[in-house]
């Protein structure tokens, strides 16, 4: 699977990104028509859980020969200060009792660690920090990334300087099925926990931070595969491709990708939609996992007048996380989707989508005789067969 191609298309927003905080609140898209276009830096979220290998990668990225200056921001939080210093920094100071907010590492980089990891801390952060191209931010192992890539996405929309490019994800092949099957690493407060806001009856299949990690992840690594037999990786590349149809999964050891560039860094996962990609996710093993699946819905082109009603529709799973038209269904929760909407006129739509956000753009390649559209979403209970019903229903109204 592939995501390329961003010289192919040209955004044309056609829909306002928009978050819906609660019912009286009326989404606005603020932009200021007097700001200047300024080139904005790519961020990357690298995720994943507990001793996956994230501060491995980390150093990897780091003293690797990509020519960029970028900055590592470290999600501050317990054990932030091992973290600093298990990073290969080259700055003396770094010992002193008050660190530098940023420290210099090899090859030009710099590093800092932040609590708040908000768009205007990071963009504050980065004013002291000086020039850099790309930023590197490590969650804590425990982060639901799904909760941070809105905010960045969001952002990007508003004029920051800031865009999201992707999610990377690291999951530990030796304990990986152990955390998705049983919560392992969660413990057991955090597993009630999400028992409570995730599954209402409480007897449903668990939602791991696991889970969450990969859901959301455009990038997986599995990494430790030193620790496995070819068989039990296997089973793991499985398992995961099953959550997450749309994700491209590299298996490693000490966290190393050769390929940097369009593999971890300036992957562009928020604005490509190849027709590749979502052909591969509808080819997935999409139940293996009880909790989390990839579904795609194909569906003719969409006429002109269609179009509206194929908004409406993402808007009440997305804001009202109900389907059309009362359709009967259980509880559901969209993490990330992506779509290629062919359009009789000849234009193509290309849709993405994190939690409740979403946007169209218009693709610059025209439709091909035959081109069906696609919709791909990544959640819990998002294979149930009303969402099919529920929008040809509503584009046959
Ligand atoms: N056997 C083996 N060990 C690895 C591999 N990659 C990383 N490690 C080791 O696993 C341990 C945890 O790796 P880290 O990179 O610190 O993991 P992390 O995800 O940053 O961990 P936290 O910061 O605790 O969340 C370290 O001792 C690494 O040297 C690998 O592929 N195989």
């Amino acid at each position: 699977m592939d995501i390329e191609g961003s010289d192919d298309e040209v955004p044309v927003l056609v829909e306002p990104k928009v978050a819906v905080q609660d019912d009286d609140e009326v989404p606005t898209l603020v932009q200021d028509p007097n700001a200047l276009p300024t080139t904005k830096v790519p961020l990357t979220i690298v995720t994943g859980y507990l001793g996956a290998g994230k501060t491995t990668l980390l150093n990897y990225i780091l003293t690797a020969q990509h020519g960029k200056k970028i900055a590592v921001i470290l999600n501050e939080f317990g054990d932030s200060i091992d973290i600093e210093k298990q990073l290969t920094v080259s700055d003396s100071n770094s010992t002193t009792a008050k660190p530098p907010p940023f420290v210099p590492l090899a090859n030009g980089c710099i590093c800092c660690s932040a609590k708040d990891v908000g768009v205007a801390a990071i963009e504050n952060l980065m004013d002291q920090g000086g020039l850099f191209d790309y930023i590197l931010l490590e969650t804590t192992g425990l982060a639901d990334p799904g909760n941070l890539a809105p905010t960045f996405w969001l952002d990007d929309g508003l004029g920051s300087t800031i865009f999201l490019d992707g999610i990377v994800t690291l999951v530990d092949a030796k304990n990986v099925l152990k955390s998705l099957d049983e919560g392992y690493g969660d413990g057991e407060e955090e597993v009630e926990k999400r028992r409570h806001e995730h599954d209402h009856d409480h007897d449903g299949p668990l939602l791991t931070t696991a889970h969450l990690q990969i859901s959301h992840a455009d990038v997986i690594l599995i990494n430790k595969t030193d620790l496995v037999t070819p068989e039990e990786l296997e089973k793991v590349v499985e398992r995961i491709r099953s959550i997450n149809g749309l994700t491209r999964i590299k298996t490693t050891t000490k966290s190393e990708v050769p390929q940097l560039e369009g593999f971890i860094l300036d992957i562009n996962a928020y604005a490509d939609v190849t027709a590749d990609d979502l052909t591969f996710a509808s080819k997935g093993h999409s139940h293996l996992d009880a909790t989390i699946t990839t579904s795609t819905i194909s569906f003719p082109a969409l006429t002109p007048e269609q179009v509206d009603k194929f908004d409406l529709f993402l808007r009440t799973i997305l804001w009202e996380e109900t389907l059309p038209n009362d359709t009967p269904h259980e509880s559901f929760e969209v993490h990330r989707l992506k779509g290629r909407i062919p359009i009789t006129d000849g234009r193509v739509l290309l849709l993405q989508g994190v939690r409740n956000l979403y946007d169209i753009n218009e693709a610059k390649d025209p439709v091909r005789e035959g081109d069906e559209a696609k919709l791909v979403l990544i959640g819990r209970g998002v294979g149930q067969e009303g969402f099919r019903k529920s929008l040809s229903q509503m584009l046959a109204s």
